[in-house]
C-alpha cells in the first residue's frame, strides 16, 4: 500500500495546459475515484502518475519518494486501460505472464501470481484459452488480471469498463470492489459514469477544466456540492436548480415559489438547487403546480411538473398514478436544499445545510 501525492501538478500537452496546478493527496489503501465530463483531464492526470507523460511543473510523489522524472517500470504501478489490448496469439496465461517474463521474473514466481490472479478474477477454467474465445467481460478479466501480477502498490484504471455491455458493467464493478477489499491496494480509478463513480470511490474527485472542482466521499459531494456543475454533474435525473434570491426574512424567493429557511445567509442572489427525491408532492402542500411529463423506471417514478416558469422533477412510488395536465401541490424539503450565489459557488452557512423553519 502506498500513498500518492501530487503537487502542484501541471502539465501542457500540444502547448495547451490541461492540468493546471492541481494538488492531490491518496490516502494508502484508498479507491480513488477521478469524475468529470469528456475532455477535463482524467486521463491525462492518471497517465502523469503513471510516468506515461511528463509533467512541465509540480511533482509526483509515491509511496513518499519523488518519482515525478522517473520511468513507468520504477514507479511500482498496475495499470488497465480501457481497451483490453491482448495479445490474439498468446493463452491467457501466458498474456498475464507477459510482463513478469519480460521484466526476468523467475518462472516458479510467475506461475504463483498468475494463479494467484487468475484465483481472485475467476479465470482459472480458463488459462489455456485465446482472447478470441473469450466473451468481453473475460477479456477485461485477463487485463485486470495482467495488471494485478504486478502485485504493485497502486493501480491505476483508465475507464476499464466503458467498452462493457451494462450487465457486465456492474458484474465486473462489484468485482472491482471485492477485489480492493481484498488486496486493499491503493487504486486510482477514472471514470465519466457517475454510477461507478458513487459505487467504487471511497473518495471522489470532481473535475472540470483540468481543475478539481471537490473532493469529498460520494455522499458529502451528492449531498453537499461545492458548486452548481458538481451539483448538476452527479444525480439521475439531475438536481432542480431554480433561479431566485434570498429576502430578509431568510425565505429563498422565486417568483410565487417562496421557502422558508433556518439558517440561510443575508438577502443575496442565488440559486436554490433541489434534488428530485427531496421534492414530495403531497395534497395540502403550499406550491401549485401541473403535471408535464411522467417517466416510469419500474421501481419508481419520474414526475416533471410545471411551477410558473420552473420546470421541476419529483420522484414517487412506482404505484403512484399522476397524468400529464394534472394539478398537484408539492413542497421542498428545505433541510436537503443547497443555495448558489451568482459564480455558483455553494453558499456555505452556519450548519452547511438550510434547515426548513
Ligand atoms: N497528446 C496530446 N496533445 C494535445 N492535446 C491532448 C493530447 N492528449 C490529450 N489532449 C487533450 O487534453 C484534454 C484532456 O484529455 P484527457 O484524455 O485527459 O481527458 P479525459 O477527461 O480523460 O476525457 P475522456 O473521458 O474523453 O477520455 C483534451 O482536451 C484532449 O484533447
Amino acid at each position: 500500500m502506498s500513498n500518492v501525492h501530487l503537487r502542484k501538478l501541471s502539465i501542457t500537452l500540444g502547448g495547451k495546459p490541461i492540468i493546471r496546478a492541481l494538488d492531490l493527496q491518496v490516502e494508502p489503501g484508498e479507491f480513488l475515484v477521478l469524475l468529470g465530463p469528456s475532455g477535463c483531464g482524467k486521463s491525462t492526470l492518471l497517465h502523469a502518475i503513471a510516468g506515461l507523460v511528463d509533467a512541465c511543473a509540480g511533482s509526483v510523489e509515491i509511496g513518499g519518494r519523488d518519482l515525478t522524472l522517473a520511468d513507468p517500470s520504477e514507479r511500482g504501478i498496475g495499470m488497465v486501460f480501457q481497451s483490453y489490448a491482448l495479445y490474439p496469439t498468446m493463452t491467457v496465461r501466458d498474456n498475464m505472464s507477459f510482463g513478469l517474463k519480460m521484466a526476468g521474473t523467475p518462472k516458479a514466481e510467475i506461475a504463483r501470481r498468475v494463479e494467484r490472479a487468475a484465483a481472485m478474477l475467476q479465470l482459472d477454467a480458463l488459462l489455456s484459452r485465446k482472447p478470441a474465445q473469450l466473451s468481453g467481460g473475460q477479456r477485461q478479466r485477463v487485463a485486470i488480471g495482467r495488471a494485478l501480477v504486478r502485485e504493485a502498490d497502486v493501480f491505476l484504471f483508465d475507464e476499464p469498463l466503458s467498452n462493457l455491455d451494462a450487465k457486465l458493467r456492474a458484474e465486473l464493478r462489484r468485482e472491482l470492489k471485492l477485489l480492493h477489499a481484498r488486496l486493499g491496494s491503493t487504486m486510482i480509478y477514472v471514470t465519466h459514469d457517475q454510477v461507478e463513480a458513487m459505487t467504487l470511490a471511497s473518495r471522489l474527485v470532481v473535475m472540470r477544466g483540468g481543475e478539481v472542482q471537490q473532493v469529498g466521499t460520494p455522499l458529502e459531494v451528492y449531498a453537499r456540492p461545492a458548486n452548481r456543475f458538481v451539483a448538476g454533474f452527479l444525480g439521475a435525473p439531475a438536481m432542480n436548480f431554480i433561479d431566485g434570491g434570498v429576502d430578509p426574512q431568510q425565505r429563498f424567493v422565486a417568483g410565487e415559489l417562496a421557502l422558508s429557511l433556518a439558517d440561510a445567509p443575508g438577502p443575496c442572489t442565488a440559486t436554490l438547487g433541489v434534488r428530485p427525491e427531496h421534492v414530495h408532492i403531497e395534497a395540502g402542500a403550499a406550491l401549485a403546480a401541473e403535471v408535464t411529463v411522467i417517466e416510469p423506471m419500474g421501481n419508481h417514478q419520474v414526475v416533471w411538473f410545471a411551477c410558473g416558469p420552473h420546470l421541476l422533477s419529483a420522484i414517487v412510488p412506482a404505484d403512484a398514478a399522476y397524468a400529464p395536465g394534472q394539478a398537484i401541490r408539492f413542497r421542498i424539503d428545505a433541510a436537503h436544499v443547497s443555495l448558489f450565489d451568482a459564480e455558483g459557488k455553494r453558499i456555505q452557512s452556519a450548519g452547511m445545510q438550510y434547515a426548513s423553519v
